[in-house]
């Protein structure tokens, strides 16, 4: 049976929400407060960029299952369930700023006439379905409502396909009754024998925190490995990769880099600490995966001072990448922002490319050139510093940069360049964790 949902916010993750559940076949009504938002979403228009969501968005639409509002009240008419994908951003302290999510109850709570399930998509310290829970309490009349925790673990750049083919579901919950709802709206995922894991509404949130903590952890983790290859002439890459042919390792998420970034890593390991905090455990090593990732992005900086002679001032720099990965046109959190403003305050003259994220990272950083593409960055330019990993700078023609360049410098942070190929084409090269010219440059 088709269900009524409504889903509160529509980003990255409320938007991949809507139209995965209209496209399960349910009638959703997904309400934002950003009204151009919902003006251009009503008119297929996905707004951010994400593979194959324009797709989705307009085959919903036309279908009639799914629509946008900016009202609450007409949101809320008739659904079954209601799913929050507010924002909930790091506050100054690295705590977890809660104030959208308190502002939707707030305007959610005098709506609640009939039996609704309030399901907590974003990411929220552990503690909090429970407190929503007291706080609809206190407004509500709790017959009408359960609350369940139901985790998001979609990436961005593969949100759809994420969203569709689940490595597990998670589900938190106090009340049985909630099942079989869950079960309801989840029945094609049951139907491709994705796992569900049902379990209390801490357990939900801290799986979530300590999933995200985890990935980051492998990631500073053979960062720190690359740094000492790069000292002994070791290759990383086959480190990683023998190390990945232990099963227990697994090779995902062990490509070095120039420090984690995006919306949640950076924001989530600060959150789990200040939640260590408060219950007075130690978690160090989260602490320490955090520091880890800052000085790897300033250790960047210092690879370019190094290649260019040790001083930056007057030097021009082309950066290749302002996404903070591929597939995104997302820069919140990118290593590209710190890298650049570290460079900038050194002297550095930058002209950046990107072939989707110019236009966010200009509203980050006004005051850099942009440039129409990677090979007009490069013109001039003393140093190609790479900092995202599209397919498109992989297959840079080096020849063709080569001649465009002033000094044939690249410090490759994503290694997505065969270092061979560099150097033959004159090329002074640099990557993360593999020097394998130690001595000859
Ligand atoms: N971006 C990602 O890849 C993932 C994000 N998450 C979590 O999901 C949550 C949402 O993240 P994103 O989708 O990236 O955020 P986002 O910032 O892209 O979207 C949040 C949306 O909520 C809207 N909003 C804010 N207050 C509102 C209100 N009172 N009523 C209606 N709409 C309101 C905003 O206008 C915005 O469109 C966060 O907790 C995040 O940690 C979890 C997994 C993946
Ligand atoms: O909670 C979230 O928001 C999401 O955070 C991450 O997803 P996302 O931030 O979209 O991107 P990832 O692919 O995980 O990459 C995060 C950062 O780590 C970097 N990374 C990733 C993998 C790796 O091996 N090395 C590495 O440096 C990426 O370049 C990027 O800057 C998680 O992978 C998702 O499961 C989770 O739902």
């Amino acid at each position: 049976m088709p269900m009524k949902i409504a889903v509160v916010g529509t980003g990255y993750v409320g938007l991949t929400t809507c139209v995965g559940l209209a496209d399960f076949g349910n009638h959703v009504v997904g309400v934002d407060i950003d009204r151009e938002k919902v003006a251009r979403l009503s008119a297929g228009d996905p707004v951010i960029y994400e593979a194959g969501l324009e797709y989705y968005l307009r085959e919903n639409l036309a279908a009639g299952r799914l629509s946008f509002t900016t009202s609450m009240k007409e949101a809320l008419r008739d659904a079954e369930v209601v799913f929050l994908a507010v924002g909930t951003p790091e506050k100054e302290n690295g705590e977890a700023d809660l104030s959208q999510i308190e502002a939707v109850l707030e305007e959610l709570a005098p709506l609640i006439d009939h039996y609704l399930v309030v399901v907590t998509k974003s990411t929220v310290p552990v503690g909090t379905n429970r407190w929503i829970h007291e706080e609809l309490s206190r407004m509500v009349d709790p017959r009408l409502f359960d609350v369940v925790s139901n985790p998001e673990f979609l990436r961005e750049g593969k949100a759809i396909q994420d969203f569709f083919h689940p490595n597990r579901v998670v589900i938190g919950y106090e009340n049985e009754r909630v099942k079989e709802v869950m079960h309801e709206i989840y029945r094609p995922l049951y139907l491709i024998e994705t796992p569900f894991v049902w379990c209390s509404w801490e357990t939900a949130e801290l799986i979530k925190y300590a999933a995200n903590a985890f990935l980051a952890t492998k990631i500073s983790f053979i960062n720190q490995v690359a740094n000492l290859a790069e000292e002994v002439g070791a290759d990383v890459h086959v480190i990683a990769k023998a190390m990945g042919m232990d099963g227990r390792i697994s090779p995902k998420f062990l490509h070095p880099g120039p420090g984690f970034g995006g919306s949640c890593f950076p924001k989530d390991t600060k959150a789990l600490v200040k939640i260590g905090e408060r219950y007075g455990v130690d978690l160090s090593l989260v602490r320490e995966v955090i520091r880890a990732n800052e000085a790897q992005r300033m250790r960047m900086v210092e690879k370019a001072k190094r290649l260019l002679g040790g001083s930056l001032e007057g030097r021009r720099i082309a950066v290749l990448g302002l996404a903070f990965k591929a597939e995104t046109d997302d820069v919140r959190e990118t290593p590209a922002y710190p890298i650049i403003r570290a460079m900038l305050e050194e002297g550095a003259v930058v002209c950046a490319h990107d072939p989707l994220a110019m236009e966010n990272f200009r509203r980050l950083v006004p005051s850099i050139e942009y440039a129409e593409n990677e090979y007009e960055a490069a013109r001039g330019a003393d140093l190609v510093l790479i900092c995202t990993e599209w397919n498109e700078y992989r297959n840079l023609d080096l020849e063709r940069v080569a001649e465009l360049m002033r000094e044939r410098k690249i410090l490759d942070t994503r290694n997505v360049l065969d270092p061979e190929r560099a150097r033959k084409t004159g090329f002074v090269y640099e990557g993360v964790g593999r020097i394998l010219f130690r001595g000859k440059q």
